[in-house]
């Protein structure tokens, strides 16, 4: 019998990499979907079709209970949330509900569905449970590189809400024994991420101005740092963390830093342009607090995983641009149009 998983946030970028990955692994995946998805996403690659979507929404607990008593589960992946951190300072209350609380409504429905109870370690009939932590709970760092140890800070209320989920994670492993995971994960991209992302924003720009079709970049902070990583190399050790024997937390990243001016750089140089003719500072895309500078340590990782990041911030960069070269060169790609909205 195939193995069952389900995932929230399957339409989102690492949603889509971790279905085609768990496919071509024989399980039967199914995703929860809001409302109705269109089945023509801009941005997005079609959902494969054997991936069974069921309705259901992280502010809805009865749907979460539902969608779990359909999937029967032995593994549930929550990578919901809203997930662009500006937005999470204008509906705040919003990003709490789904980030942070969210978190807690599908362990829930995990722990009701299973029928455990805190008297009752489960047995093998309660599914495994991922849960997408992130480095921006790390936030206002004061030691670098940071690992599972760290002290966490963070400066947004999408990261408060994620810090209040990983802990929700931590606490369901010790009162009730479920096999729960966090993996806090450092900025991961690929030719999927969303145009509002940075560096989605720069390989469009890059390639949109080299194609004649657009004349400048407006950006925030330039100085900002990020550790980015390719989101197929994420995904692949979140399934790994779920194969452990025992759960426990872990880190991903690369533990290469690099700034918003150096993405810049290389994207531009990338099709032979030069970044300070086309890029514009932009104050109203300052953030009302910054995380300044981000570096992963995964040695917990890369010694009990066996994880590493295959793909490099030079080569990701390249993807990017190249896969936005292609986008914005095919006239029929209805996608393209909105892509160079977002830049204006
Ligand atoms: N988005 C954006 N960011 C900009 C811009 N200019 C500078 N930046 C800077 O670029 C950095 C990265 O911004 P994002 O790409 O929006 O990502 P993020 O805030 O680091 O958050 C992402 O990574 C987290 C993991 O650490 C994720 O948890 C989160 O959901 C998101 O994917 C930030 O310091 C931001 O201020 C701009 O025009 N747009």
């Amino acid at each position: 019998m195939a193995r069952r998983v389900l995932i929230t946030g399957i339409t989102g970028q690492d949603g889509v990499y971790l279905a085609e990955q768990l496919l071509s692994e024989g399980y039967q995946v199914f995703g929860v979907v809001r409302g109705q998805r269109s089945v023509c996403d801009p941005n997005r690659r079609p959902l494969r079709p054997e991936i069974k979507l069921l309705s259901g929404d992280l502010l809805d607990q009865s749907s979460l209970i539902a969608a779990v008593e359909t999937a029967q589960p032995d593994e549930v992946y929550n990578l919901g949330a809203l997930s662009f951190v500006p937005v999470s300072w204008r509906q705040s209350n919003t990003a709490a509900q789904i980030t942070g609380v969210g978190v807690l409504r599908i362990l829930e429905a995990v722990r009701v569905v299973a029928g455990v109870t805190a008297s009752v370690t489960p047995g093998a009939n309660c599914p495994r449970f991922y849960q997408a932590s992130s480095s921006e709970m790390f936030g206002k760092v004061r030691r670098t590189p940071q690992n599972e140890q760290t002290v966490f800070h963070p400066r947004s209320p999408y990261g408060v809400a994620k810090v209040f989920g990983h802990y929700m994670v931590q606490n369901y492993r010790e009162s009730y024994g479920m096999f729960a995971v966090s993996g806090i994960l450092f900025n991961h991209e690929s030719p999927l991420r969303g145009p509002q992302f940075v560096t989605r924003r720069v390989s469009l720009a890059a390639a949109a101005i080299k194609l004649g079709l657009h004349d400048e970049l407006r950006l925030g902070n330039l100085d900002a740092q990020r550790d980015w990583g390719f989101a197929g190399d994420y995904v692949r050790g979140m399934v790994q963390m779920l194969a452990q024997d025992r759960p426990e937390d872990f880190v991903l990243g690369t533990g290469v830093t690099n700034s918003v001016r150096e993405l810049v750089d290389l994207a531009f140089r990338h099709v032979g342009l030069d970044w300070r003719d086309y890029v514009r500072a932009d104050p109203g895309l300052l953030r009302p607090a910054e995380v300044d500078s981000l570096c992963a340590d995964s040695s917990r990782a890369r010694q009990k995983l066996g994880w590493k990041p295959e793909v490099s911030f030079e080569e990701l960069v390249a993807m990017m641009v190249d896969a936005d070269l292609r986008l914005l060169s095919d006239d029929r790609e209805m996608a393209a149009e909105a892509m160079l909205a977002t830049l204006r």
